[in-house]
């Protein structure tokens, strides 16, 4: 479990409080500049602000980043790939925090390689690839690293806007992914823009507004009330067969 108590970071996060727990996927909503990346960066041990994160118990101030890399895995925001490698080189580098290219990492990307797509990119230079096709090799890259038969002690996984340049199809086979881990087990957190989408794939949503929690729950508390007061855009709520759509007026 991950405990936020009171955290706050300058003026960009907080202050804030909540839980993540195993299990669980959560998605954080909120417009530019409302703090998920904040956030985020926190959860991953990269920021250090007022108030305490603990992940099973533990502070992750207390916690060196060489040894966090073995709980967690995090994929940041408009992350620069180096020059000159192939996509396997890339995976290849992904996995050395966790030992290196074995054969559950091997298995692991073959389980991962269909729902990314992944077979065409590994003999493609980085720089020659489109920015989606980039983000599939991210994302695969940062699975990897809290895969539970790869690495036991992975316990957490953070993503910063993973569906940024992904079309339908690999959106969609990202969101069941991130479903997946949660359901082995891991702390699932990530950070999107699609409100529909949120709602439809998250156990648990937190909707920031100007670093601050203006909704924390099941996908029920995102009301047209509410984003009309965080996002300024006035929607419609359609409830139809279970599914819950908000629609812009
Ligand atoms: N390194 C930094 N130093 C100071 N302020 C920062 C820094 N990075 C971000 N901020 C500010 O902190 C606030 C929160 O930014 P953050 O990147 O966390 O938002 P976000 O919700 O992830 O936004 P987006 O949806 O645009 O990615 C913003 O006002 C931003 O300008």
């Amino acid at each position: 479990m991950l405990l936020i108590e009171q955290f706050a970071l300058s003026n960009r996060v907080g202050p804030i409080s909540g839980k993540f727990s195993p299990g669980r996927l959560t998605l954080l909503i909120g417009p530019n500049g409302s703090g998920k990346s904040s956030l985020l960066g926190a959860m991953a041990g990269l920021y250090q602000g007022a108030g305490e994160i603990t992940l099973q118990g533990e502070r992750l101030s207390d916690v060196s980043t060489h040894e966090l890399a073995r709980y967690r895995a995090m994929l940041a925001q408009d992350t620069v790939l180096p020059h000159g490698l192939l996509g396997y080189e890339l995976l290849a580098l992904g996995a050395e925090p966790v030992g290196g290219v074995t054969e559950a990492v091997c298995l692991t990307l073959s389980k991962l390689a269909e729902p990314l797509g992944l077979n065409s990119l590994y003999q493609r230079q980085l720089n020659t690839l489109s920015g989606g096709e980039q983000q599939r090799l991210l994302i695969a890259s940062t699975l990897l690293q809290v895969d539970p038969s790869v690495n036991p002690e992975g316990k957490l996984l953070l993503l910063d806007e993973p569906l940024a340049g992904l079309d339908w199809h690999h959106q969609l086979a990202t969101l069941r992914l991130l479903r997946e881990y949660a359901e082995l087990g891991l702390t699932v957190v990530a950070s999107i823009h699609d409100i529909n989408l949120a709602c439809q794939y998250a156990d648990d949503i937190w909707c920031l507004h100007q670093g601050i929690l203006a909704a924390q729950g099941p996908p029920e508390v995102i009301t047209p009330e509410l984003i009309a007061q965080v996002f300024e855009v006035k929607v419609r709520l359609i409830e139809q067969e279970g599914y819950r759509l908000l629609l812009a007026e």
